[in-house]
């Protein structure tokens, strides 16, 4: 398969309600689109760096501008299928949410074109998935209990709240005593505490959570391994794991003992593979987290959390939960199930209309 080119597009999604994590507060997702056009057909896929690097070294004009200059360059002169994707950019270092853009539009335009979906391709073995839902922090915890009586009648299996300092032991502690013990409960601190926070921290587990995700910085193994030794809750690592290698390192310092694998941080759905294989051969779980995608991202979210190791549930929720409107059809919790998309490559189109309402720029690159 060879490129003719490729298109960047720009979208702009309001969010239905402002989303607070530690590491700000977002109000619209702004996406950066990849379209390949090859001589086999084209190929979608979706970038989830941020307009602001703040949750990764990555954002969105950059990484655009590493697409256009490198790695589209890298791959024009090459007869292309999945596998020669990455070895293409083995010279150009980081950027795996650009990389993994370029990969999976790449990879979805080779599936469409052998008719085989990406859920298919990856080793699917589940059709649909039951899925969690992320909250933010919230201005008070009776607005936080509200949310979270909604979000279960959704249909959601798994409650994830967004902690910092000052929010976290106090909201927690509310949440369980409203909806008892039986609730799936984890936390996610995007990085917002300290090694010296550790005998803080350890009085989480009093509240029966499934995991604490990411309390300290991406690079402190360390510190998520003292806090693990002192715990008997679960330590889950995002922002940390970067690859495989960085999976093993991981596991290895007992860092951790759940993975959420986000193929953008990862640098695609074929390293998300590797490090499912990975975790399932030293016994831990994975689950599929969440970068406020578009229905592209979410399309193939789904496909990758069928794989067989991603035993605990995704942050992969219904469009509604984040858009009014999206630039694909929305998807849908129904008997708080996801359907895992069964078309070719990654089973979902933009709907032209919704595409061009969203569209803040385009450009164009030629092979
Ligand atoms: O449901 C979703 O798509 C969002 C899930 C979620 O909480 N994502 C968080 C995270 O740290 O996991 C996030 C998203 C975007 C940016 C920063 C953080």
């Amino acid at each position: 398969m060879r490129l003719k080119g490729a298109e960047l597009r720009k979208v702009e999604l309001p969010l239905v309600t402002p989303f607070r994590t530690s590491l700000g507060t977002q109000t619209v997702r702004e996406a950066l689109l990849v379209r390949v056009v090859t001589d086999e057909g084209e190929g979608w896929a979706e970038c989830v760096a941020e307009d602001e690097p703040t949750y990764c070294p990555e954002y969105l004009e950059g990484a655009a501008d590493v697409i256009r200059r490198f790695l589209l360059p890298a791959l024009f002169p090459l007869e292309l299928d999945p596998a020669a994707v990455a070895p293409a950019f083995r010279h150009l270092r980081a950027h795996p949410m650009a990389k993994s853009a370029v990969e999976t539009a790449v990879l979805d335009a080779w599936l469409r074109a052998r008719d085989m979906s990406l859920a298919a391709y990856l080793g699917a073995v589940r059709r649909s998935l039951s899925v969690g839902v992320s909250i933010g922090i919230k201005d008070t915890v009776d607005e936080l209990l509200g949310t979270v009586d909604k979000s279960l009648a959704d249909g959601y299996v798994r409650i994830k709240l967004k902690i910092e300092p000052g929010w976290d032991l106090e909201p927690v502690r509310r949440v369980r005593e409203t909806f008892g013990a039986d609730v799936m409960l984890t936390v996610d601190a995007n990085t917002a505490y300290k090694p010296g926070d550790i005998p803080y921290l350890t009085k989480l587990d009093a509240y029966g959570l499934a995991m604490i995700e990411q309390p300290f910085a991406p690079g402190d193994l360390h510190a998520h391994a003292r806090l693990a030794a002192r715990m008997s809750t679960p330590i889950c690592l995002d922002e940390s794991i970067t690859s495989a290698h960085d999976a093993v390192a991981a596991i290895r310092q007992e860092a951790c003992s759940i993975i959420n694998i986000k193929p953008g941080r990862v640098g695609g759905y074929l390293e998300s593979r590797r490090i499912h294989d990975v975790a399932q051969a030293h016994g831990l779980p994975v689950w599929c987290g969440g970068m406020l995608e578009t229905g592209l991202g979410r399309a193939a979210n789904l496909a990758l959390a069928a794989l067989p190791g991603f035993t605990l549930p995704g942050d992969i929720s219904a469009t509604r939960r984040y858009y009014e409107r999206d630039i694909t059809a929305p998807f849908t919790l129904v008997d708080g199930e996801m359907s895992v998309p069964e078309g070719p490559g990654i089973g979902i189109t933009p709907e032209p209309s919704l595409l061009e309402a969203l569209t803040t720029a385009t450009e164009w690159i030629p092979a």
